[in-house]
């Protein structure tokens, strides 16, 4: 592996949203950048509005001035989609490389991508990296919170500049390097199936004040903008708030009411209900909050059906905000639990020995998810953890006290008045599941057994067994 000295210390290839401000970034923390994009024509115009950044940044306009502009060995960053476009771009570029060089993608790829790719340059003496970053512009121009999957060499040669850029919760820097080839990147995933799963949750308590409760956008933001003082605490929180505050200067109206109903989708949701389910597992508040987006793009239908389906609406009390505040809690400690307990399952199948507590400790600044609860489950992780799973920490399990009656209360009055409430549904099917010693998966096996003979175990003896199904056993 040959070093040179004299040129940039990571080059960027991307300038759109994140890889433009990811850049800014490394130059700000006194690190020289290469930048190249698909379409040169957009390079010189980034450096020319960099201000006193421009110094740090070297614009390239063909992969191979790119490639030349960068110290060996090369740490070379791509934020650009996923799937086809990752896949082109190494295929162009790996014959531009050194033994050493490393190819980091910090989009959001498909972990099972991620580690063909890995897999792929595997002996090749390039390196292969899948980073999630989160974070959104503001985070990737100020700092994000990373997610990296790859070699410990690569690493070791990472370290420094992402550890540099990354945003810090109390002085430490929310990156870590959390496993080889697809943790990262799966790491990620799950934190934008919790990400989903989190809007939709507030998505609920939203659509409950607006539609039951009759009360404009800007009130009901004052009331997020109110837990944000309590253990709601979070960005999405905040998000929220400052969202339903905004007025729409064309008509007036509050912002968010002149926005369609129609939710968009890049994938990393789906994937993580995709992955679950493959694991085994059902991450149900997560698939709730996938199948609201799906059902919201129905917009055409909802509108011919709302006047044919009758909503058999009945009378409710009326719940209070702090019945809301709690069963938002609920929701999303639950939530968390069911992302967690996925990691968990493919930490497993995969052998990454992922580090719960330090997944947590990076995703508590930086990252679209971060909330003041993220600090309990750190402190959860870092104790005994009852069976892996969070709801059963002590400390978790006090604040379901408090908030699972709240939820059934917002449950009952929104199910009775007919709001729809999938996240927080499914949220507490789990809880309930999970807190039944005896259930009833024992009609499942009897009737998997009467009509395929696919067996069952017994409670009082050892073996499989089949039930006699056509005998007649009924004491006279
Ligand atoms: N926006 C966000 O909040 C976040 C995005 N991400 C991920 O980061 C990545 C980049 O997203 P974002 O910056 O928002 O996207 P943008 O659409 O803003 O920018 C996309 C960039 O990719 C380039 N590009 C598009 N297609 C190709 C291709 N076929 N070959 C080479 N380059 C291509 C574009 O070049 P050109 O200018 O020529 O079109 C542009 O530089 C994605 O994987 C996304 O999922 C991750 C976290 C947060
Ligand atoms: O990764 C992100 C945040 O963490 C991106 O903003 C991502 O685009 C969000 O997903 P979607 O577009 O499907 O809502």
């Amino acid at each position: 592996m040959t070093e040179t000295r004299n040129g940039a210390d990571i080059g960027v290839y991307g300038l759109g949203t994140m890889g433009a401000a990811l850049a800014l970034n490394f130059a700000e923390s006194g690190f020289s950048v290469a930048v190249c994009n698909r379409e040169a024509d957009w390079v010189a115009p980034f450096i020319e509005s960099a201000g006193p950044l421009a110094d740090r940044l070297t614009g390239a306009e063909t992969l191979e001035a790119f490639v030349d502009a960068i110290t060996r060995p090369r740490n070379i960053l791509f934020m650009i989609p996923s799937g086809a476009p990752i896949d082109a771009m190494i295929d162009a570029i790996t014959p531009l490389l050194d033994d050493g060089d490393t190819l980091i993608d910090g989009g959001n790829a498909d972990f099972n991508d991620t580690r063909r790719r890995s897999a792929a340059m595997e002996g090749t003496g390039i390196h292969f990296v899948g980073m999630g970053v989160s974070g959104g512009a503001e985070g990737a121009r100020h700092g994000p919170s990373m997610m990296v999957g790859g070699s410990d060499h690569s690493w070791q040669h990472l370290r420094p500049m992402v550890e540099a850029i990354a945003a810090r919760f109390e002085g430490d820097p929310c990156v870590a390097h959390l496993g080889p080839d697809g943790a990262g990147h799966f790491v990620k995933t799950v934190h934008n199936g919790i990400e989903y799963a989190d809007m939709q949750l507030i998505a609920e308590v939203y659509g409950y004040q607006r539609d039951v409760l009759g009360l404009p956008a800007p009130q009901i933001g004052a009331q997020f903008a109110q837990w944000q003082d309590g253990p709601l605490a979070s960005y999405l929180v905040e998000v929220t708030a400052a969202v339903l505050a905004k007025t729409d200067a064309a008509t007036g109206l509050p912002t968010v009411e002149v926005i369609f109903d129609q939710a968009g989708q890049k994938g990393t949701g789906r994937w993580t209900v995709i992955e679950a389910l493959k694991l085994g597992q059902s991450a149900s508040a997560i698939e709730a909050a996938v199948g609201a987006r799906g059902w919201s793009s129905e917009k055409d239908t909802r509108v011919m059906a709302e006047p044919l389906l009758p909503s058999g609406r009945q009378d409710a009390a009326v719940v209070s905000a702090e019945d809301l505040e709690m069963a938002l809690l609920a929701g999303r400690i639950i939530a968390h639990a069911q992302g967690f307990r996925l990691l968990w399952a493919a930490s497993a199948e995969f052998g990454w020995a992922l580090d719960m507590a330090r997944i947590c400790e990076i995703w508590r600044a930086g990252c679209i998810i971060r909330s003041a609860l993220l600090g309990d489950f750190v402190a959860a992780f870092r104790a005994e953890l009852p069976a892996d799973h969070l709801i059963l920490a002590p400390s978790l399990r006090g604040r379901l006290d408090e908030a699972i009656p709240a939820l059934r209360r917002v449950l009952g009055a929104g199910v009775a008045q007919g709001a729809p409430m999938p996240a927080l549904s499914a949220s507490l099917a789990w809880y309930d599941t999970m807190r039944t010693a005896r259930g009833t998966a024992n009609l499942i096996q009897a009737q998997r057994d009467f009509f395929g003979a696919h067996g069952f175990r017994r409670t009082d003896k050892a073996g499989n067994f089949h039930g006699d199904w056509d005998r007649d056993d009924t004491p006279a």
